[in-house]
């Protein structure tokens, strides 16, 4: 799959099938092709263990991590402390709301807010803890750049060409229209992976950001 690829087109991400079944040596052979990587694990445990969890992908070489949101303030903190120091760390966000999430599915879990407010304080807590920014849903995007500026990463998957199936994702945007909303990144799956021809649907939406 990534043997047409060319670092110029995409980042690529790694999730958890990827790295469970292929481990940390071909995350180093993406690296070494010259991809950047976002490793996509998005741990969430107790401030040690993830502190502990980050570093050691750091050393990957890897682009970009992830940890929970809803992990909390302190476990934050830590994976960011266990950055500092890190010749040329990953950057470091964190996950939100999943946006397979709906109202109702949230509320499920205990938590009463609509996603865009529960969205909101995790975002909050992320960027007060000090990491670079969040996996959200597009449709949160425009609220957060005028909340915590352009600087902050904004990641965004369940990002659906028109035509595309939604599968399992609930809140979802158009790669076109989630550039207008301000997103950093679009992460783009199964409309790619599960394509005919992927490199053509990857031509398709690079021509619809431009
Ligand atoms: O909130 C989240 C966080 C992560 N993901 C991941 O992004 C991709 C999306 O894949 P699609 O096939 O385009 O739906 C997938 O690896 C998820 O684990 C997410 O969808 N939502």
């Amino acid at each position: 799959f990534v043997a047409p690829l060319t670092p110029a087109q995409c980042k690529l991400k790694v999730g958890f099938e990827l790295f469970v079944a292929a481990g940390p040596e071909f995350v180093r052979q993406l690296t070494g092709r010259g991809f950047d990587v976002f490793l996509d694990l998005k741990f969430h445990d107790i401030p040690n263990t993830v502190a502990s969890a980050c570093k050691a992908a750091a050393g990957l070489g890897v682009w970009m991590i992830n940890v929970h949101a809803s992990g909390g303030a302190k476990m934050m903190t830590a994976a960011r402390e266990a950055l500092q120091g890190v010749e040329n760390p990953p950057k470091l966000i964190a996950v939100t709301v999943l946006t397979s999430m709906d109202q109702a599915q949230l509320a499920g879990t205990g938590v009463s807010a609509e996603p865009v407010q529960q969205v909101q304080h995790l975002a909050q807590l992320t960027a007060s803890s000090g990491l670079d920014g969040v996996v959200c849903s597009a449709q949160e995007a425009a609220m957060l750049r005028q909340a915590l500026g352009e600087d902050f990463l904004l990641v965004t998957p369940g990002i659906r060409p028109t035509g595309s199936d939604q599968g399992d994702q609930s809140r979802v945007m158009t790669p076109a229209q989630a550039k207008a909303a301000g997103v950093s990144y679009v992460v783009v799956g199964r409309p790619i992976t599960q394509a005919v021809d992927p490199q053509a649907v990857i031509v398709q939406i690079n021509a619809d950001l431009a």
